[in-house]
């Protein structure tokens, strides 16, 4: 469980985050959603401690981030897994070595267990024969998901995704979001997943920060989402024309 407990954030004159109070569960997706601007990513920063907050706490599992020591900090940071926007794998790697990255820079295990791992993260996202392949060489669908298992191969309790379906179809972005859905669920992951996208909210909201304006405007689940009154949260939900159609569809009682 990750709290965020009356957090502010500014840079110079610009308040950007207005104290934010929000629980991120264990073993659910938790999503920040909100429009351009709102804040999300700075919250992001400020949970993986990138940013410094003026005020407020941010407690991982009941301790406060302020008071880690260094120590404490990189521990921390080997139980975070991190999906980057985009995927941001490294080119000149394959997609084995791509996935044993994390393996490398935190464990001193041996090379056959490194590899045993590797295999195994690789066979959960379905992606066993691809491992000697570059990222250039398999699809976007497929370059998520070796994103996605180098996120998981340290068996991170906190995991944290940016827009992970940019760039991607529907259907792809679909298992994309059922995929780090169900990993969550599996390995108990305390999961945030910033996104814009509204099948996103429909398949994987569990729990949802809606940011306006860097204040908690609204949270709830996706099924709470739709039937919401708040105004400032129906119109960035039916800001998307397929939602306008569905709002419209309901009101005619189709
Ligand atoms: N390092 C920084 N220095 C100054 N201002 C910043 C910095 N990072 C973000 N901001 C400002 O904070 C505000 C919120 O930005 P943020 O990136 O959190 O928005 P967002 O909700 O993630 O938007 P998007 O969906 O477009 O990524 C913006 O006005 C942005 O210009």
């Amino acid at each position: 469980m990750i709290e965020v407990k009356g957090l502010h954030k500014s840079f110079g004159e610009e308040h950007i985050l207005k104290g934010i109070d929000f629980v991120f569960d264990t073993g659910k997706t938790n999503l920040v959603i909100g429009q351009s601007g709102s804040g999300k990513s700075v919250l992001m920063k400020c949970m993986l401690g990138l940013f410094t907050p003026e005020k407020g706490t941010i407690e991982y599992d009941g301790k406060a981030y302020s008071t880690f020591t260094d120590e404490q900090k990189r521990e921390l940071r080997q139980e975070i897994g991190m999906l980057f926007q985009g995927g941001a794998l490294f080119d000149s790697m394959t997609v084995e070595e791509n996935v044993m990255f994390p393996l490398r820079m935190f464990t001193k295990k041996r090379k056959r267990e490194l590899k045993e791992r590797v295999d195994e993260v690789l066979e959960r996202v379905n992606l066993n024969d691809s491992g000697k392949k570059y990222p250039a060489e398999i699809s976007g669908g497929m370059q998520k998901r070796v994103a996605i298992a180098r996120a998981i191969v340290n068996r991170p309790k906190y995991l944290f995704c940016d827009e992970p379906n940019s760039g991607l179809d529907p259907h792809t972005a679909t298992v994309i979001d059922n995929l780090i859905h169900e990993l969550t669920v599996e390995y108990d992951i305390t999961t945030v997943v910033i996104t814009h996208d509204m099948n996103s909210l429909l398949e994987i909201g569990e729990k949802i920060a809606f940011l306006k304006d860097g204040v908690l405007a609204w949270t709830g689940d996706k099924s709470q989402i739709f039937k919401t009154d708040d105004q400032t949260v129906t119109d960035f939900v039916y800001s998307s024309d397929l939602f306008k159609k569905v709002k419209e569809a309901q009101r005619q009682g189709l």
